[in-house]
């Protein structure tokens, strides 16, 4: 394997908010992870781009601690996460966010009920004005307020998209987990869907791993790719970095 193609030349500002060293993961002699390094920075939206089964969401699962790799350290929030207790990783899985690619909505839940559910589940201490306050101004963040006392069932697959979104907003998470924010949606709400995304950086300065084969989606969401291959971090670099290179490992996936 070469050596990681760096495209690029920029500083890093401020401590990571994620940063893992030498992961290694595998299952029986099926190697996933393999010396993989990674780092996000503060207010960044880092798409991690692989080919199916390349090992991403056993990346992440290992990130949020629900699997745990056979070497290597990952530190989340300046924690090294396999040093704490359950009941501290539980803490800290409050400051982590997920989109699920299946949003993950209760149906038999209104929207309102859906947003308060995660706030009382980790006893968020607010009162109920500050409950009910808390969950208009993220449906106003996603344009849908008005769908407050609707039920899952009566939104569009854009709509629902946004109430998921709106629903790991609620916790106001410093780390946000997109996995395949678009897939199943139509050119224009995927579009809007990855506008939003880069919306909820500037408004919550929220840090943002995505996983996306969505090229028009990475385009519009990514300060920073990476690129995951055979384990390892082959390449990184802006989406315009990466679009003109030569190496066809990483033009495969413009093309
Ligand atoms: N619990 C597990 N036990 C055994 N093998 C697993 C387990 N979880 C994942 N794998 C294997 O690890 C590899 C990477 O899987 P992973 O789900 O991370 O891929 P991916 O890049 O997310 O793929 P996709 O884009 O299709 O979702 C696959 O070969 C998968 O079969």
């Amino acid at each position: 394997m070469e050596a990681q193609k760096q495209f690029g030349n920029r500083k890093v500002t401020a401590d990571p908010v994620i940063q893992i060293h030498h992961l290694f993961k595998k299952f029986g002699d099926h190697i996933v992870l393999s010396d993989f390094d990674l780092k996000l920075k503060k207010e960044e939206n880092l798409v991690v781009l692989g080919k199916s089964g390349s090992g991403k969401s056993v990346l992440v699962k290992c990130i949020v601690g629900l699997i745990k790799p056979d070497r290597g350290k990952i530190q989340v929030l300046g924690e090294d996460i396999f040093r704490l207790e359950e009941d501290e990783l539980n803490k800290l899985r409050t400051k982590l966010g997920f989109l699920f690619q299946s949003n993950a909505l209760y149906d038999s839940m209104t929207i309102r009920e859906n947003l308060r559910f995660p706030l009382l589940k980790h006893r968020f201490p607010m009162s109920e004005a500050e409950i009910e306050a808390r969950i208009i101004e993220v449906l106003e963040h996603v344009g849908l307020k008005h769908t407050i006392d609707m039920m899952p069932a009566e939104l569009s697959g854009g709509m629902a998209k946004r109430i998921a979104l709106a629903r790991a907003m609620v916790l106001r998470p410093e780390v946000i987990f997109y996995d395949e924010p678009t897939s199943g949606l139509d050119p224009v709400t995927s579009r809007e869907i990855a506008t939003l995304i880069l919306e909820m950086k500037e408004k919550y300065h929220i840090s943002a791993i995505i996983i996306s084969h969505d090229m028009a989606c990475v385009k519009i969401t990514a300060d920073r790719i990476v690129l995951l291959l055979e384990g390892r971090c082959y390449a990184q670099g802006t989406y315009e970095e990466l679009k003109h290179s030569k190496d066809r490992n990483i033009t495969q996936f413009f093309n």
